[in-house]
């Protein structure tokens, strides 16, 4: 079987500068593959060509064994890969129900007149589809706000509602970036822990970018480091933190890590 992603020499320029260069990885099916690396380090460039938000200058990627370079979002979500968005200003004052229920529709790009039209069969969608976002409510046990809007929700309890958001669909892998960035501990563990059950309960593949280091070991096998637009190292997170160059590139000389801001000298390292 063919790796469900796979990243073939991909270039990606801005004018002259090269954000990410011949970059070839692999996401395995059924892995939490994560994707670390010093700030400019091309992660976003690549994370958006994979999700169909920025077309490679040169290169291919492979979805799954299939072509998908340059195919837009609202095509890849039909093919199962999606990514988790922030929940729009617009859909702020739907409840969590309400946010989970509008995905079906509102991501497959389905008019509002072909629903319209579709009559009946309309109401019976609808239940099916409340059905469904019940279902994700209890997977991820966020009962308590399932009736509060979604504007009012702390900021990990949104990232919980992005991931619900996924799980409306029939998702094989998601792109997840940088989800600890503002959600408190407890919450953050709720997250991990939901990912963890997707991962082994619903067999969903994760790619993550993420600059918590506490996170990435908890969740990736393997992470791959990116560095100047490339690949530098793949492996588990004691691998890559017991190998000096990537140390001195990505941590900034210190091994314990835990660079959850690595800015700074770092960035210049080149692979
Ligand atoms: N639209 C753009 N136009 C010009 N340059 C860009 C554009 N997008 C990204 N870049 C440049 O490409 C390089 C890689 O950026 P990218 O955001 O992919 O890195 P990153 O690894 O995700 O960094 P961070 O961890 O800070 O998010 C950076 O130098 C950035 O300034």
């Amino acid at each position: 079987m063919p790796p469900i992603i796979e990243v073939r020499h991909v270039t990606r320029r801005f004018g002259g500068f090269v954000a990410v260069n011949d970059c070839s990885l692999k996401v395995e099916r059924g892995s939490i593959t994560g994707l670390i690396g010093p700030n400019g380090a091309g992660k976003s460039t690549l994370f958006n060509m994979v999700a169909g938000n920025l077309s490679p200058s040169s290169g291919q990627i492979l979805l799954d064994g299939e072509d998908i370079t340059g195919v837009p979002p609202h095509k890849l979500f039909g093919k199962g890969l999606l990514r988790t968005f922030q929940i729009a200003h617009e859909f702020s004052r739907l409840t969590v129900r309400e946010n989970l229920m509008v995905v079906p529709e509102h991501q497959a790009g389905e008019s509002l007149l072909a629903t319209w039209v579709a009559g009946g069969r309309v109401r019976e969608n609808e239940r099916a589809v409340r059905e469904k976002a019940d279902e994700v409510i209890d997977f991820l046990k966020i009962g308590h706000v399932a009736d509060e809007l979604a504007g009012n929700l702390s900021g990990g309890q949104k990232k919980l509602l992005e991931l619900g958001r996924t799980m409306m669909t029939d998702a094989k892998v998601v792109l997840l970036d940088e989800i600890a960035a503002g959600v408190n501990r407890t919450l953050l563990n709720d997250l991990a822990g939901n990912i963890e059950r997707l991962n082994r309960e619903r067999g969903y593949t994760f790619f993550v970018i993420e600059h918590d280091m506490d996170l990435i070991g908890r969740l990736c096998d393997p992470v791959i480091v990116m560095a100047a637009g490339q690949v530098m190292m793949q492996g588990t997170l004691d691998e890559i933190q017991a190998n000096e160059a990537v140390v001195e590139a990505y941590f900034g000389g210190s091994p314990t890590g835990h660079a959850t801001t690595p800015n700074g000298p770092a960035a210049e390292v080149r692979a």
